[in-house]
C-alpha cells in the first residue's frame, strides 16, 4: 500500500499566480522522504495541502490508501490520521508531558493511554521524563516530545516541517538521527519538509526536490547525487562545479576549461554542461594539471576548501582538500579531475543555486 500519493495538485493563494503546479508526489508506506527545496518554492503549501490546513485548487491526496482530498472530497486535518511536528515543538505548556503525549489518545481507557504514552517516550529516549512540563525541557527533548505525540495515535503518515531548524547545529545531527531511528521502530510512513539539502541526504530513504511549484526530482538520495536530473538539481543537492562543455554528439569526452574529461555516459548533444563533485577535484601541480591561481583557503577542520582560479573561467572553481591547508591565497597550483562526469545538454543555471 502506499504510504501517500499527491496527484496532480495545484494551488494557489487568492489572486497569486500557482505556487504549487500539478505537483505528484508518491511514498511508500514506512518509508521516510524528505521534501527539499528553496525558499519560496511551495514545500510549506504542500505540507499544508496535504495536512488539510488548505483546500486545493485541483488534485487528489490519499494517505494510507484512502483519498482524504480531492474532487468534492475535503477531510478535515484530524479525520485525516495524520500527525504533526512543527518548526518548535508546540507542546501544551500547561499540560506535562506525558498528558502531552496522551493528549491525541482521548478515546482510549485510561490505563491504555498511559501505557502508550511511556513507550512513546521510551521509543524517543525520554523514558524518565513524564512529569516534567515543556518549559524544563531543552528544545531537542521538546522536539521528542512533539515527535512521540505525533506518533502516539499510530497515524497514517507523519509530517515534520523543518523540525530542527530551531536547533543548534551540534544537536541537529543527533536528534536528526533519532528521529530516523523513532520512525523506522513505529514502522511510520513520514514527509520531512527541510531546505537543508545534507538534511535530506542524510535522513531521508527518498528526497523529493521542489522548484516552483513541481517536482524537479524525485530519488533516493545517492540518485540524485549521482545522477541529478538536470544541472540546477545538481548545484541544489551537494556540492557541484558546473562547467560550460563541448562534445561531439555520441563522444566519451566533452572539452571544458579544465581539459578534455571522460563522461559517465556519451553527450547527446553538442553543447551542454558538465557536473564535477568536489571529490573529483585535486590539487596538483602535474604537467596535465589546469594551471591556476589560489584567491581563497577557509580551513574546516576535517577538510579545507581552497578557491582556485583559472584564467579560462569567469568564477574560481571550489576544491576541497583533506586536512589543513597545503597552499596559502596567492600560489599558482594546478587542478585536475579524476572519474568520470555527468554532462548535461542544459546550460548551467544562472542563479540562486551558487555551489560553494
Ligand atoms: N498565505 C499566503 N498568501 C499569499 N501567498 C502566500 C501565502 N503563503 C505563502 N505564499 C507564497 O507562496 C509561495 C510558496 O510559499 P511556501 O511558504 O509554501 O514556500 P516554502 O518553500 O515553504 O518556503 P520557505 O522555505 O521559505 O519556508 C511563496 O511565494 C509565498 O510568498
Amino acid at each position: 500500500m502506499t504510504g501517500l500519493r499527491v496527484t496532480s495538485v495545484t494551488t494557489s493563494y487568492g489572486r497569486g499566480g500557482r505556487v504549487l503546479d500539478g505537483l505528484d508526489l508518491t511514498v511508500e508506506e514506512g518509508e521516510l522522504a524528505a521534501v527539499l527545496g528553496p525558499s519560496g518554492c511551495g514545500k510549506t503549501t504542500l505540507l499544508r495541502v496535504i495536512a488539510g490546513f488548505l483546500r486545493p485548487d485541483a488534485g487528489e491526496i490519499a494517505v494510507g490508501g484512502r483519498t482524504v482530498g480531492g474532487p468534492g472530497v475535503h477531510l478535515p486535518p484530524e479525520r485525516r490520521g495524520i500527525g504533526i511536528v512543527a518548526q518548535e515543538g508546540a507542546l501544551f505548556p500547561h499540560l506535562n508531558v506525558v498528558r502531552n503525549v496522551a493528549f491525541g489518545l482521548r478515546g482510549l481507557p485510561r490505563a491504555e493511554r498511559g501505557r502508550r504514552a511511556a513507550e512513546l517516550l521510551e521509543l524517543v529516549g525520554l523514558g524518565g521524563y513524564g512529569d516534567r512540563m515543556p518549559h524544563e525541557l531543552s528544545g531537542g527533548q521538546q522536539q521528542r516530545v512533539a515527535l512521540a505525540r505525533a506518533l502516539a495515535p499510530r497515524p497514517a503518515l507523519v509530517l515534520l516541517d523543518e523540525p530542527f531548524s530551531a536547533l543548534d547545529s551540534s544537536l541537529r545531527a543527533g536528534l536528526r538521527a533519532d528521529v530516523r531511528t523513532a520512525l523506522r521502530a513505529a514502522g511510520a510512513t513520514a514527509l520531512l519538509v527541510t531546505h537543508d539539502q545534507e538534511e535530506a541526504l542524510s535522513t531521508a530513504d527518498r528526497v523529493a526536490v521542489i522548484r516552483a511549484g513541481t517536482v524537479a526530482q524525485s530519488g533516493t538520495p545517492r540518485e540524485l547525487y549521482e545522477r541529478p536530473a538536470d544541472p540546477w538539481v545538481a548545484a541544489f543537492v551537494g556540492e557541484a562545479v558546473l562547467l560550460p562543455a563541448t562534445a561531439t554528439a555520441g563522444a566519451s569526452h566533452a572539452g571544458t576549461a579544465l581539459g578534455r574529461i571522460q563522461l559517465t555516459a556519451p553527450a547527446g548533444t553538442t553543447t551542454g554542461t558538465v557536473v564535477l563533485r568536489p571529490e573529483q577535484l585535486r590539487l596538483t601541480d602535474t604537467a596535465d594539471a589546469a594551471p591556476g591561481r589560489v584567491t581563497e583557503v577557509r580551513y574546516h577542520g576535517h577538510d579545507t576548501l581552497v578557491l582556485l582560479e583559472l584564467a579560462s573561467l569567469p568564477e574560481p572553481v571550489p576544491v576541497r582538500t583533506p586536512g589543513p591547508p597545503t597552499v596559502r591565497p596567492g600560489d599558482t597550483t594546478g587542478l585536475t579531475v579524476t572519474g568520470p562526469a555527468l554532462f548535461h545538454s542544459a546550460p548551467a543555471p544562472a542563479s540562486d543555486a551558487d555551489p560553494v
